[in-house]
């Protein structure tokens, strides 16, 4: 047993370190376990702070953050808060990739996550109850890194993808930091790095799949509901064919998200209603080529898809406005290897005459004349100049997001695009991106990463306590973030900056709360959404 001064030291719920003070220090036994000095919070931060700026890669300014976040997450969040532009691509997308990649090289310790194995259905429950530690668990992000961003299969490394979006959700909405709990799932990995490395830490076997593969999620969903009722379920980078099964298996059952389907889908939706404000064209006669129609390819596809419905077409009439481009090429009906979610949204090869050539990106801008083109493909450069002059000689202000991640695997950098459009290009990015100067104009550029989404959207529906994360309450969040930009100024962005992600982030859990409230989804006794936000919003202070 530690001693109890220790206890709380070690404890980064309630670790204060030197802002203990001197009543504190005597209360919890910390005397002479602390230099003399009390200091402020804003003392700690300044200090924390000054490192961070001597670090001289992002990589060591992570190592540097996460070693603040394991021992004392108040003084953490209250860091980020102060610096939330600045450390999200830091503590988040881009470079999580690189830190995923290096975990087994470089692991301490194991960041309060819960870690289940394929190897062993019958401790699940076991396992969430030690790594919960008898906390109230409201929100869980799980993984089991099959599709890590873009980066592919990382096993048991991909942990620090659950807990990266955790501190998302509390920097961007105020969860709570001690009622969200990260799990991985060790379900083996195909990664053969990992498999050969001698310092891996997970499972060194194939990944299982099938049926003890679903068994499996079925019995980690039913262990959570049974340990924790009244928390969100947040799946996130799942396989292109295990998400979006998983998610419609669970959807109408309990409160549940697919971040990668869903919170993609909001945030591209959100980012074409934000083109449309300064085009000030009609999202109903936009063409849409969806290039990479895999997990999130086809949530943006359904989400766009739901707004042409909502805004009036039938759905047949909707379906016409959609191209979907994988690896095979334009997707017909006949195209082998589709996924149950492409197949709704396949062309006939009789709709052109020259169908067998559409193989390639270029030759299906040539022949469709995509106004909104949208990458989730993962192929660096695949939005290459002549495949964005070609959709810019048909559309006057084309809308063009390369969405794949992290920055190595972008479908296009901004600053190319607007060259090769003469600015007139309405892009969003996954990553963050800097200002631009073209021609003597500022453009901003948004970035359309469901990081600026699901915090609220997840928040809300907790604030709510809704039953179930419905099409309507995710239609309320895409919609909540138009208004924010002024569409009149020239080199505007088509979605929020970063850096006022906790004002929006409230917006969007207002309006998803007020949906489920209007809905009659919403807890007992929840009736102003407001209100019911408000009250659960923590603040890192001591
Ligand atoms: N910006 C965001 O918020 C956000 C959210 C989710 C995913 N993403 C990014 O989107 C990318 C895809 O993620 P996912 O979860 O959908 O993965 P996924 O594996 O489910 O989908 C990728 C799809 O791209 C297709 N593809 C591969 N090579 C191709 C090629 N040469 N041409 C056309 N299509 C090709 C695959 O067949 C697959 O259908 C990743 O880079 C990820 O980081 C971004
Ligand atoms: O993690 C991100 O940056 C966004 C998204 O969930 C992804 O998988 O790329
Ligand atoms: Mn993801």
């Amino acid at each position: 047993m530690l001693r109890k001064g220790m206890q709380i030291l070690n404890d980064p719920f309630k670790n204060k370190g030197t802002a203990f003070t001197i009543e504190e220090r005597k209360k919890y036994g910390l005397l002479g376990l602390l230099p003399s000095c009390v200091r402020t919070i804003e003392e700690q931060a300044d200090e924390i702070y000054r490192l961070y700026q001597a670090k001289n890669s992002r990589i060591e300014q992570r190592h540097l953050l996460m070693e603040v976040f394991n021992t004392n997450r108040t003084l953490f969040f209250y860091l980020m808060e102060k610096h939330i532009t600045e450390f999200m691509p830091v503590v988040y997308d881009p470079v999580i990739a690189e830190a995923i990649e290096q975990y087994n090289e470089r692991y301490i310790k194991p960041q309060d996550a819960a870690y289940l194995s394929i190897e062993h259905p019958e401790l699940i429950k076991e396992e969430l109850i030690d790594a919960a530690d008898g906390r109230d668990i409201r929100l869980i992000v799980v993984t089991d890194a099959e599709g890590i961003l873009g980066i592919g299969d990382w096993g048991v490394n991909g942990v620090d993808i659950s807990v990266g979006k955790l501190m998302v959700y509390t920097a961007a909405a105020g969860i709570d930091p001690s009622q969200v709990l990260p799990v991985s799932i060790d379900a083996g990995t195909n990664n053969e790095k990992l498999l050969k490395s001698s310092n891996y830490l997970g499972n060194r076997i194939k990944r299982v799949e099938g049926q003890e593969y679903f068994d499996f999620i079925d019995k980690f969903v039913d262990a959570v509901e049974g340990l924790f009722p009244k928390s969100l379920l947040h799946f996130e980078d799942f396989g292109r064919g295990t998400a979006a099964r998983i998610l419609d298996k669970y959807q109408d059952k309990i409160l549940t998200f697919n971040d990668d389907i869903q919170g993609t889908g909001i945030i591209a939706l959100a980012g074409v209603l934000g083109a449309m404000n300064i085009s000030k064209e009609k999202i109903t006669d936009q063409t849409f080529l969806t290039f990479g129609a895999g997990t999130a390819g086809m949530g943006i596809a359904k989400m766009l898809y739901d707004e042409l419905i909502r805004q009036g077409l039938t759905p047949a009439e909707a379906k016409k406005h959609f191209y979907l481009v994988d690896k095979q090429g334009l997707l017909f009906e006949d195209t082998p290897g589709l996924t149950p979610k492409q197949k709704p949204f396949t062309r006939q090869r009789s709709e052109f005459t020259n169908a067998d050539e559409l193989t390639n990106l270029l030759a299906v801008v040539k022949a469709v004349h995509p106004t909104v083109m949208i990458g989730t493909s993962t192929q660096p450069g695949s939005f290459n100049e002549a495949v964005v002059k070609e959709m810019a000689a048909h559309t006057p202000r084309p809308v063009i997001f390369p969405l794949s991640n992290p920055t190595k695997l972008a479908e296009a950098k901004a600053a190319d695009l607007l060259k090769w459009t003469d600015g007139r290009a309405l892009i969003a990015t996954g990553i963050p991106v800097k200002d631009i100067e073209y021609n003597g104009t500022v453009y901003q550029i948004g970035q359309a990463n469901n990081a600026l989404i699901y915090p609220g959207v997840g928040f809300g529906a907790l604030a709510a306590e809704a039953k179930v994360l419905n099409d309507n309450m995710l239609a309320a969040a895409a919609h909540a973030l138009s208004g924010l930009v002024d569409p009149e100024k020239s080199g505007a962005a088509v979605l929020p900056p970063v850096s006022k992600l906790t004002e929006f982030s409230k917006r969007v859990a207002e309006r998803v709360a007020e949906s489920a409230i209007d809905q009659g989804l919403a807890g007992d006794g929840i009736t102003d959404a407001k209100k019911a936000v408000a009250e659960k919003i923590w603040k890192p202070q001591y």
